[in-house]
């Protein structure tokens, strides 16, 4: 059958970036993504922030809700020490898979921990099974109707301490009201919106929130 979108941006990394090279295979995801085919990956300008946030907080313990290509996996393990544990995790089978092929190419399978399944799930298992005390930091960029949930879960489960950054996607477009209303107002953290451009577009917004747990 024909190739899916996430193939051919599989294709295009494999024969145009250097394997290994971290930023080569961003370079290129990026490439495709500004000039052949648009994607939800985090992208360029939004990913510049991203590693100034990853940069300032040096994660020993970072957590990544939705991987879906592995464009951000790559940008956040790229700037983690050997040392660091970090998961990241994607309910859709298909996409986990070229996820799984892009870290390799990249030649960061050794510094991330992928999980393909459902985020409720494996929230609560992140301290008896992947030996999780708390999280450092938490990057969230999947579904945007259970961005609360999820990180009312990282509340309930102690996976917060004080500190913790949690770092969410997409607050404008295509928007998470819930979220960023939770994150500003419950009083747990201390919430800052970063605005940006929207990924692959010279004229759409979107932006980051940052919260940090208040602990
Ligand atoms: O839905 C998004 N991401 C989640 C994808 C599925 C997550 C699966 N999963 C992983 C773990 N648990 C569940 C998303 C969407 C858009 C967008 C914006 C405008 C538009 F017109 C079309 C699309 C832009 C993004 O930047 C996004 O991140
Ligand atoms: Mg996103």
């Amino acid at each position: 059958s024909a190739m899916s979108k996430e193939q051919r941006v599989l294709q295009y990394v494999q024969q145009n970036a250097s394997r290994g090279d971290p930023d080569s295979v961003l370079a290129a995801v990026d490439k495709f993504g500004w000039e052949t085919e648009w994607a939800m990956n985090l992208g360029d300008v939004k990913g510049a922030i991203l590693d100034r946030f990853v940069k300032e907080t040096a994660p020993q313990t970072m957590l990544e809700l939705g991987t879906y290509m592995g464009y951000s996996a790559i940008r956040i393990a790229r700037l983690l020490p050997e040392t660091a544990k970090f998961m990241t995790v994607e309910f859709d089978q298909e996409n986990a898979a070229v996820a799984r092929e892009m870290i390799e190419f990249a030649g960061l399978q050794n510094r991330i921990i992928q999980i393909t399944s459902d985020t409720a799930d494996v929230i609560p298992q992140l301290k008896t099974k992947y030996d999780v005390e708390t999280l450092d930091m938490v990057f969230i960029d999947h579904w945007k109707d259970v961005y609360v949930r999820d990180i009312k879960l990282l509340e309930t489960n102690k996976l917060l301490r004080k500190g913790t950054v949690v770092v969410a996607d997409n607050i404008i477009k295509p928007g998470a009201p819930e979220y960023a209303e939770y994150v500003r107002t419950c009083g747990k953290y201390d919430s800052t919106f970063h605005e940006s451009r929207f990924e692959y577009s010279n004229d759409d917004i979107d932006g980051l929130e940052k919260s940090v747990f208040r602990g």
